[in-house]
């Protein structure tokens, strides 16, 4: 079963503008609710590829109620936990430029914490902890990092996708995978990387500090995948950007997915690149048909 911890879901309000102006009105083309936030992301992808999933999280006031319904419309299987404050909405603007503007998220109390982490008992020798998105802001920074104790002392495998010191925090416990991509990986460097080959080198660190894999996302550029024998590269499949929103957690949910079924890597960055590409190419989040006619484009190489 792979787990995913959304700490922070939202409805993500996807609106379409030809331009937007700030300090006017503008008036929109077309605006759509979707449930967001990255474990649940991860989870929905997972569910197109008919790979055992369960959401947990955080969850809250009507939006979350909207959040609820929508996956079990989608007969996702979720075991949030309830919180008294209200679920955040991210709006996400496409116009002559892309635009995010994500809330801070809710109030959660020393109480609900303790309920979630009750709910992580379950876990089973083999189980996958993906664990990803912002933090509401009433929760320490080291929320995700101390999950992990729980979840190895079950047997339990894990996966975090943060960036900056969050992310070096945990490498020593050593995540399945970490996906940085190549602006986040500069950040945690302090670097300017302008060639493919040093960011093959810099992700490969990631890898020296603990990751078990790591996987370097450049958008439409490829992506890397690490592993401890072998460097891998592949650019990403052509077509129209439709909408990015949730793209990197498409990619996180193809890797592990396939990952936690047969280890290896290659055919689950395979995975990875589909799903990713996929998503971005449609209006939500790629569903099974569009991920398979994606992943014959494919062809990764070893890099050097
Ligand atoms: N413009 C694009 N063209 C093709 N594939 C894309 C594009 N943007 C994203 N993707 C796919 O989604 C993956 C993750 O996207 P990326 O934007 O790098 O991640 P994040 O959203 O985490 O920053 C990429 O490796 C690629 O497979
Ligand atoms: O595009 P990505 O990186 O895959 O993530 C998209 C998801 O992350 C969010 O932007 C939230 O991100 P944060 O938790 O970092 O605020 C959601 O609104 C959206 O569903």
């Amino acid at each position: 079963m792979i787990y995913t911890v959304t700490a922070n879901p939202a409805i993500d309000y996807v609106v379409t503008a030809d331009t937007i102006q700030l300090g006017t009105v503008n008036r929109l083309n077309s605006s759509v609710s979707l449930p967001g936030g990255k474990g649940i992301n991860v989870s929905r992808i997972l569910k197109q590829l008919t790979i055992e999933t369960t959401a947990l999280g955080f969850i809250g006031g009507y939006t979350g109620a909207f959040v609820k319904s929508t996956l079990a419309a989608e007969d996702l299987t979720t075991n949030f936990t309830e919180i008294s404050d209200t679920t955040r909405i991210n709006v996400k603007i496409k116009a002559d430029q892309e635009t995010e503007i994500n809330g801070q998220g809710p109030k959660v109390t020393p109480k609900e914490i303790s309920k979630f982490e009750d709910t992580l008992g379950q876990l089973k020798p083999g189980d996958v902890v993906v664990m990803s998105g912002s933090l509401p802001p009433s929760l320490p920074d080291t929320f995700y990092k101390d999950l992990i104790p729980l979840i190895r002392e079950q047997g339990a495998d894990f996966v975090i996708d943060t960036t900056g010191q969050a992310l070096l925090d945990t490498l020593s416990y050593h995540p399945l995978v970490v996906k940085p991509n190549h602006h986040e990986l500069a950040e945690l460097f302090h670097v300017q990387l302008t060639s493919l080959a040093d960011i093959a080198k810099y992700g490969r660190q990631l890898l020296d500090l603990g990751a078990k894999n790591v996987l370097i996302s450049m958008a439409g550029d490829g992506a890397f995948l690490i592993t401890p024998t072998k460097t891998y590269y592949s650019k990403a499949p052509k077509g129209t950007v439709v909408n990015s929103v949730g793209a990197g957690d498409s990619m996180i949910a193809g890797f592990t997915g396939i990952f936690a079924q047969n280890n290896d890597p290659v055919a689950s960055f395979k995975m990875g690149l589909s799903c990713g590409s996929a998503t971005a190419f449609t209006k939500d989040l790629a569903d099974r048909s569009q991920i398979e006619a994606l992943s014959t484009q494919i062809k990764i190489e070893a890099f050097q």
